[in-house]
């Protein structure tokens, strides 16, 4: 199982890679060192109480100290629930698992409700297990990878890994100790030239999985080189033997584990996603198993963080099983969103405050979100601006604002995006007042749809609905 951690530990750096997307400006909570939330930073703006209210949260992950919280965001549609979410996400380890569920992402026809929030909880919860490895670690004195004549030219830089097949390579490599020469696999001239790795450089190559890490460049040579980054890291040439037995770490989540172990589902589940259900003596199993590797020292849980938006949409019979999933001591914080006031529990005739039953709400510690300043609108609009690398003239951004509150925050934002199409349409180079009000004449915002919508509703299919709009949808207008 070993060899199948360290591939998650690697594909797990993969799925990390973001596209620009609704919440990509955000990288982090915009805390100062004592936890007071600054006006602007980490691209976060103003709703100040409650970042503070989440950065206090954040404390309490990091201590790792308490488990099986849940804590509420509640607020109207815009006020940055998510993004507070997403900002808590960003500032949480690396090692700290953090999984996202929508609400209606319960109901699928592939598995039951409770075996997907169950998933859910175990994408939460890390495992990070201790591992004695066999290291070579070293400072690289020669690295030489031909290719077989007819191939091409040597290609000591080249980062093809298709063309890894048939070339041979020679590394040498030194502690301050002793000097070693190395024949070089293909897969290891893979990983090699991947990590590029030079002359100069002090690298650990872990002997069971190939894979190589470069630990920086050494001291020594600091002085052959006068064209280095800045995020250059200099370290000792290391001492002593060249091969060493170090103790390595992994982090996975258990819900990796279950799919690994999961006869019908396998390794390669974890990629396409399609993981189905797993079989509950297999998480038996696997639970068993990891309390024994935490008695005997080799494994500790990681408590970290599920977040489920539309929290309303939930039914009864998920928030009873949250009600239990939270007593397990294992259990992630769990932090769950929703913009509804009171509304109707799901799956009773009951009313409540957010959709959400009295039992399951006293458990919450309730973080509110509050509507933004037209000030707090600009700033925004100016961050997205930036991050969707869009140059707006000051006139735009002010119109923008405008709509955005007069309208919604998200509905600016998108105008953003195509108000930037339509200026590159004209060959424009900056986003202009006329951009904005074509893009707002040609989209319309809720406001105005339901306008519409009441007007000529008598043409559309299934209009029969006395009195118009219901008082459920009329809570999100
Ligand atoms: N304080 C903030 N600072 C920076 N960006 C923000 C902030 N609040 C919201 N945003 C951005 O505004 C957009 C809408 O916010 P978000 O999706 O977080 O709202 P929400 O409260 O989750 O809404 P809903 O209830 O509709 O799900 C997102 O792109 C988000 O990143």
């Amino acid at each position: 199982m070993a060899a199948e951690l360290k591939k998650l530990s690697e594909s797990r750096d993969l799925t990390r890679i973001e596209r620009i997307g609704a919440h990509s400006h955000i990288r982090g909570l915009g805390l100062d060192s004592s936890l007071e939330a600054r006006a602007v930073s980490e691209g976060m703006v103003g709703q100040q109480p409650a970042r503070k209210a989440a950065g206090l949260i954040l404390q309490l992950i990091k201590e790792g100290k308490i488990a099986g919280r849940a804590v509420l965001l509640a607020g109207q549609p815009g006020t940055g629930k998510t993004a507070i979410a997403m900002g808590l996400a960003k500032s949480l380890g690396e090692e700290t698992p953090f999984a996202t569920l929508s609400g209606s992402e319960l109901f699928s026809l592939e598995m039951s409700k409770t075996e997907a929030l169950t998933q859910a909880f175990r994408r939460a919860i890390g495992v990070r297990i201790k591992e004695e490895a066999e290291i070579i670690e070293g400072e690289v004195v020669e690295i030489t990878i031909d290719r077989p004549v007819g191939v091409g030219a040597s290609a000591s830089g080249s980062s093809s890994s298709a063309s890894a097949g048939g070339k041979t390579g020679k590394l040498t490599l030194k502690t301050t100790d002793m000097e070693t020469l190395y024949e070089l696999g293909g897969k290891m001239i893979e990983a090699l030239t991947k990590e590029k790795v030079q002359s100069g450089d002090v690298i650990a190559l872990d002997k069971a999985s190939g894979k190589v890490t470069k630990l920086g460049r050494s001291i020594g040579r600091s002085r052959d080189y006068d064209a280095v980054g800045p995020h250059t890291k200099f370290v000792r040439c290391p001492e002593g033997e060249l091969q060493k037995r170090k103790e390595v770490v992994h982090c996975v989540t258990l819900h990796e584990i279950d799919v690994i172990n999961s006869r019908t589902q396998g390794f390669l589940a974890l990629f396409t996603g399609d993981t189905g259900e797993i079989r509950a003596e297999v998480r038996e199993q696997i639970d068993t198993k990891v309390a024994e590797w935490r008695e005997e020292g080799k494994a500790d849980i990681v408590p970290g963080v599920l977040f489920i938006d539309e929290v309303h949409m939930l039914d009864i019979e998920c928030f009873s099983f949250l009600n239990r999933a939270l007593e397990n001591e294992m259990a992630p914080i769990l932090v769950i969103a929703t913009n509804r006031g009171i509304t109707t529990i799901r799956g009773t005739n009951y009313r409540s405050p957010h959709g959400i039953p009295a039992d399951f709400l006293d458990r919450l510690l309730i973080i509110s979100t509050q509507p933004y300043t037209e000030e707090e609108i600009h700033k925004i609009i100016e961050i997205r601006c930036d991050e969707e690398e869009v140059e707006m003239s000051k006139d735009s951004k002010v119109l923008l604002t405008k709509i955005g509150t007069e309208t919604s925050l998200r509905y600016a934002i998108h105008l953003i995006t195509v108000a930037a199409l339509a200026c590159q349409k004209r060959r424009g180079k900056v986003v202009e007042m006329e951009d904005i009000s074509r893009v707002y004449s040609l989209f319309l915002d809720v406001k105005r749809s339901t306008q519409y919508l009441m007007e000529f509703q008598s043409q559309y299919m299934f209009s029969e609905v006395p009195g118009g709009v219901d008082e459920e949808d009329a809570m999100h207008l």
